[in-house]
């Protein structure tokens, strides 16, 4: 398994994305048009969020998932017994958000989208034929005006040792939404599970984007893109005093999009998140 950090300006660069998206479930980009000062500030201000009291005054709606998720609700992942060692805020345009914060994550959330819309494209139009042809709709257009895809906010507060033998940041999981679009963190952790079942560390420095495969893309293409089993593992050493954020946007369809002749992209997402505990 090969995991190559791809030049967003090269000539190649859809090709070359779209094949390790098709070899990994995982694609590395640098040079990508996401601006790092904005990813930075982003960091910064929502790091102070976090260690703030009022978080909780922002707590998520049960029906509509937007808000804060305390670390007591984190998820569990699929298939484990214990929580992630982990909160997160779920940002979503039409959703509750501290008012001091929206513009910027907002402006970051049209950004990303945007991209992820061209990566789509570079998704299809290098997919097999054989392939291509079981897609129901054009893949970008699955996600566009799209209420489900949301901004996930992550903090993983520093280790104290009191943690839940075994616990780690992100359990082994798969991604449910069609496509994640991951920029690198403050800190590393995140790792990729290869076929033969061991793991190795995603590469790439902060300004890199880790953008992978979710369940729902590999339903919709019967497999040829996988959705692969990634983690977060604790720090070690003078890292485990640190926080970890990290910012995951998670492209969702409309829930009337058809993904296979099994599912909607509504019956998909009810039946997992139910299996999460968070519904
Ligand atoms: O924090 C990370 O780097 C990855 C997070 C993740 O995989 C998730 O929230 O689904
Ligand atoms: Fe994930």
């Amino acid at each position: 398994m090969m995991l190559s950090i791809v030049d967003y300006k090269a000539d190649n660069a859809a090709e070359e994305f779209v094949k390790s998206l098709h070899e990994t479930g995982f694609g590395v980009l640098k040079n990508h048009p996401l601006q790092k000062d904005l990813l930075e500030s982003i960091y910064n201000n929502w790091a102070g969020y976090f260690s703030s009291e009022n978080k909780q005054d922002f707590h998520f709606n049960v029906d509509t998932q937007d808000g804060f998720f305390p670390d007591t609700v984190s998820e569990t992942a699929k298939g484990h017994d214990k929580k992630d060692i982990k909160e997160y805020y779920h940002y979503y345009p039409w959703g509750q958000c501290p008012e001091a914060l929206r513009e910027e994550v907002h402006n970051y959330f049209v950004q990303a989208n945007e991209l992820a819309s061209t990566l789509l494209d570079w998704v299809e139009k290098h997919s097999p034929a054989d392939v291509a042809v079981n897609y129901k709709a054009a893949l970008s257009s699955m996600i566009k005006d799209s209420e489900q895809t949301l901004l996930r906010i992550l903090h993983y507060p520093p280790i104290t040792g009191d943690e839940e033998v075994g616990a780690i940041r992100a359990a082994a999981h798969g991604d449910i939404n069609l496509l994640t679009v991951l920029p690198a963190a403050n800190q590393g952790g995140l790792q990729v599970q290869k076929k033969d079942g061991s793991w190795f560390d995603v590469p790439g420095d902060f300004g890199c984007l880790v953008v992978n495969i979710g369940d729902m893309l590999q339903e919709a293409s019967g497999g040829y893109f996988p959705s692969t089993i990634h983690r977060v593992i604790n720090p070690e050493g003078a890292d485990r005093s640190k926080s970890r954020i990290s910012l995951p946007l998670f492209l969702h369809p409309r829930p009337d999009v058809v993904l296979s002749d099994r599912y909607t992209a509504g019956e998909y997402l009810d039946e997992r998140l139910r299996e999460l505990g968070v519904k």
